[in-house]
């Protein structure tokens, strides 16, 4: 009899791709385990139509799949990261983080056209208001609106004509094969992406060292390094899905760098901020470079989205 493993996984195309890719990698480096993959609907997947902004709560694509490995219903679960709550609660960790794809955004248009290139008022679809704020920044005259659905539904409204161009992550993209669509990687400096943006973090229960072995091979260091400073950074600022936070750190040997940034969703205001230091201290150079952006204004942005003071 194989050993088996349950993972806890979303229905949407992206997901079962990301968790097939772990469930291939665990399978090949353990003959005697079978990885076994339990379909989980979650309040992210249900809600289609409204923006994700308004929607509101953190971790929409999350709760129901925590939920059945506290349960004890599946023992592992595989989340594109940036949709995974800085805070996870207690009995379970993401502790395991695959090597990571290229965390940047893509402009998916017309052959041939980048952000610079766009014509005056074109019409770009998004959602995140980390990719709004940004893009407002840069081009003013652009005009911007909501997009939802998975995947193959943007790419379907872009197609149709909704849209001169859309924004997605090239992680998704190349996950699902479809890299031949994007027109443009954009530069980081450009659009800064999301915390965790292009990273798997895998999660399974703390109390749980039989998954955590099997699980062990597929770590990558270097990316554990770079999301410990982006989610550090991301739980000082208490950042939910509606404001637009952005936050990249990258490793040089044993040298860390970030660069973090908090806007309003008007674009009007952006503190953008670098910091860099030993990779020994990714933790405390993501929460330094919250405090140095709070510091610098980003308090009253936040304060202003959240509508606190
Ligand atoms: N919020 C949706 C989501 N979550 C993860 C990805 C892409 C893959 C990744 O960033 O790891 C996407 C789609 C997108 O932003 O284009």
């Amino acid at each position: 009899m194989p050993e088996r493993l349950r993972l806890a996984t979303r229905k949407s195309a992206l997901a079962l791709a990301q968790s097939t890719w772990v469930k291939e990698q665990i399978e090949a480096r353990w003959p005697g385990v079978e990885v076994e993959l339990v379909r989980v609907v979650t309040k992210g997947d249900k809600i289609l139509d409204v923006p994700l902004a308004k929607v509101g709560g953190k971790g929409l694509f999350v709760k129901e799949i925590e939920e059945a490995l506290l349960r004890g219903e599946a023992d592992l679960a595989v989340h594109s990261l940036k949709d995974v709550p800085a805070e996870t609660p207690e009995g379970l960790e993401v502790s395991v983080f695959p090597r990571r794809e290229d965390p940047r955004d893509a402009l998916v248009a017309r052959p041939g056209l980048t952000l610079e290139t766009l014509p005056e008022g074109a019409r770009v679809g998004t959602s995140s208001l980390r990719r709004m704020a940004q893009l407002r920044l840069r081009r003013p005259d652009l005009e911007i609106h909501s997009l939802r659905g998975n995947l193959d539904t943007r790419l379907r409204k872009l197609d149709e004509g909704a849209f001169d161009a859309i924004l997605l992550a090239v992680a998704g993209l190349r996950r699902l094969g479809l890299a031949d669509r994007i027109t443009e990687v954009v530069d980081a400096g450009v659009l800064l992406p999301a915390v965790g943006q292009g990273a798997l973090g895998i999660e399974l229960r703390s109390n749980d060292p039989r998954t955590r072995e099997i699980l062990a091979p597929l770590a990558d260091t270097a990316t554990a390094t770079c999301v410990r400073a982006e989610r550090a950074f991301l739980a000082r600022l208490e950042g939910g899905c509606q404001v637009p936070i952005g936050g990249l750190a990258r490793l040089d040997g044993d040298r860390l760098s970030m660069e973090g940034l908090v806007a309003d969703e008007a674009g009007r205001r952006i503190v953008r901020r670098n910091a860099e230091g030993p990779a020994a201290d990714a933790a405390r150079i993501g929460r330094d470079l919250a405090d140095e952006i709070l510091e610098a204004g980003g308090r009253e942005i936040l304060a202003e989205v959240y509508g606190h003071a």
